[in-house]
């Protein structure tokens, strides 16, 4: 597999001596879908800044597709990295849709015909055909950040970036994002995410990074999310279908794999009904409605982990 980021040592304090980042070493294929959690504050976007070359640190290395981000002209970095910052209206700054979309390929010197086929392509996998007149200010936030995502991905990059791409969307607006982004993912690009929305976390990561200033875990949703520790020490959490699951094996559900989402529960649910020959057994009523509630707590740490 060929990498497509790799970060050697990074570590960064902000001018006012803040730490952000210490020593982070990771390395993403061509192709992944990496997930970054981490408490607020954990430095998810001082280290996206390092990855377009916004903040610098002279003393690692980051590469990117096997060369060094320092030695990159700025339209390099552009073509290969592209990132969408979480609120839409700090990349949309132009009169029409069409102007900010079109703002990256006319910067790089592109003829007006390339241009406008870029701008109409882009628009089209964020499902935003005909929006080319369109005022930005005037969108929807659902279909702001479509557009941002539109203006990054008519630079056609190999590697997105995406912080919490799924915040302040509705059911079906964020639902309909990770499809475009999952669609970008099977073209070929390499998406790396950072996001607090663990609901959503399944269907966008292969695997997963905690970043706390260091890199603290690396490992695939199931693994992290099964590590109650890891999660608590971290201020993080489950994913409320695990956890729900999780209670239910509390109380004598017997199954064999947990669910980190809806449809996989649904799955796991009609395993277990054909197994025991349609029933699911439950021994809730032997318990009291207070013990009931104490295992719920238990695994939901804004009730008790902080307590
Ligand atoms: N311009 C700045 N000057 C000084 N300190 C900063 C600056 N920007 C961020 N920080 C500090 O750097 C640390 C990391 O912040 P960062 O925004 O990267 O975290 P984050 O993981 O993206 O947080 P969140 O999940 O809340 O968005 C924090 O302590 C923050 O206060």
């Amino acid at each position: 597999m060929k990498e497509a980021i790799c970060v050697k040592g990074l570590t960064y304090s902000y001018p006012d001596g803040t730490p952000a980042l210490g020593d982070i070493n990771i390395t993403i294929n061509e192709g992944e879908k990496i997930v970054i959690i981490g408490p607020n504050g954990a430095g998810k976007t001082t280290f996206f800044l390092h990855l377009n070359g916004t903040l610098k640190s002279q003393d690692n290395r980051i590469l990117i597709k096997g060369k060094d981000i320092n030695g990159m002209s700025n339209s390099e970095r552009i073509r290969k990295v592209g990132i969408v910052f979480q609120d839409p209206d700090d990349q949309l700054f132009m009169p029409t849709i069409f102007d900010d979309v079109a703002f990256g390929p006319i910067n790089m010197g592109m003829p007006e015909e390339e241009v406008k086929e870029r701008v109409k392509k882009a628009l089209s996998k964020v499902g935003l055909e005909g929006f080319e007149e369109r005022v930005p200010h005037n969108l929807s936030y659902g279909q702001k950040k479509r557009a941002a995502l539109a203006a990054v991905l008519s630079m056609e990059p190999e590697i997105l970036i995406l912080d919490e791409p799924t915040a302040n969307l509705d059911p079906k607006s964020r639902a309909d994002f990770i499809k475009v982004i999952n669609n970008l993912n099977k073209e070929g690009i390499t998406t790396m995410i950072a996001m607090h929305d663990v609901n959503a976390l399944p269907d966008l990561a292969d695997r997963v990074y905690v970043l706390n200033k260091g890199i603290i875990a690396e490992g695939s949703p199931m693994e992290i999310f099964s590590d109650w520790d890891l999660l608590k020490d971290n201020n993080l959490e489950a994913p409320d279908i695990f956890k729900f699951f999780k209670v239910l094996g509390c109380f004598g559900y017997n199954c064999e794999d947990l669910p980190l989402s809806l449809d996989e529960a649904v799955e796991v649910l009609a395993r277990t009904i054909e197994k025991e020959n349609g029933h699911v057994h439950l021994h809730i009523h032997e318990h009291t409605h207070a013990e009931v509630k104490d295992v719920m707590h238990s695994y939901n740490h804004h009730t008790t982990w902080h307590e």
